[in-house]
């Protein structure tokens, strides 16, 4: 049987986050998110209302962001693709927490026509994923959802983004490296919300740590 995902959003841009910022990219965004970040800037994405489904015409033409979401296979996807010609390999899967769903067959799929993908996951579910997807894992630690980080997603992460305000923030990155021994991968750092404190922090304790620093390009310009 042919896998359908819940799909939020689906529009191509430039991925404005982490190792692949500036990379013309089609983002695909999966409906649904139990984790509960206090801050999250997509919460439209949480809930999964069975009322809200809309046609694949009705969410190509979404112009602003809400709840709505489409049934589509990675067929589907590939058709709206064309549809829409865009000229973007790499393609972004996020959400709401994409990786409470296998995306196996969905990255199969695109790589099988010579994408690349990627996937932002918050580690708190198991990654199900191909194994040249490129995998950014943004740890949620004590959120109000109250799931924990894997040991499998820190492992199987190809860079860390970590979302930064406070000093705890920084202390719970710092303990999560420790316990899951992470010493060799790319570590960035995200202020959160553009705040200019938390770009501050963050700048600094990149600079301390010999971390890299990720801006949320695509809002300072004023893209999706
Ligand atoms: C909306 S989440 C969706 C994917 C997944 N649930 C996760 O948390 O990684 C995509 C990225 O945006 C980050 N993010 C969410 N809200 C943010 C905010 N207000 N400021 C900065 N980054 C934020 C997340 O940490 C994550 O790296
Ligand atoms: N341009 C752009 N880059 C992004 N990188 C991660 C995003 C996300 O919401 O997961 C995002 C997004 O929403 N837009
Ligand atoms: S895990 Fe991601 S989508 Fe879910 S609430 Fe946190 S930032 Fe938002
Ligand atoms: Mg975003």
């Amino acid at each position: 049987m042919t896998v359908k995902y819940k799909i939020n959003e689906l529009f191509q841009t430039i991925q404005g986050e982490g190792a692949f910022t500036g990379q013309p990219s089609i983002f695909i965004r999966l409906q649904g998110c139990p984790v509960g970040c206090s801050w999250c800037d997509t919460k439209h994405t949480w809930e999964i209302d069975p009322s809200l489904v809309i046609s694949s015409t009705d969410l190509l033409n979404k112009k602003q962001e809400s709840e709505h979401w489409s049934q589509l296979s990675a067929d589907d996807m590939v058709k709206l693709f064309k549809l829409q010609n865009y000229s973007a390999r790499h393609i972004v899967i996020t959400g709401g927490e994409p990786c409470m769903v296998d995306l196996t067959p969905l990255c199969d799929t695109f790589e099988s026509l010579g994408y690349s993908c990627q996937i932002e996951t918050s580690g708190t579910f198991e990654i199900k994923t191909s194994k040249n997807c490129w995998v950014t894992v943004s740890p949620k630690v004590n959120m109000k959802g109250g799931y924990a980080i894997l040991n499998s997603a820190m492992q199987r992460a190809n860079e860390i983004k970590h979302p930064v305000a406070t000093e705890q923030h920084v202390d719970d990155l710092k303990a999560l490296l420790s316990e899951h021994n992470i010493t060799d991968k790319p570590i960035y750092l995200q202020p959160i919300s553009q705040k200019q404190r938390a770009t501050e922090l963050a700048i600094q304790t990149c600079i301390e740590n010999n971390w890299r620093l990720s801006i949320q390009v695509h809002k300072y310009i004023g893209i999706e």
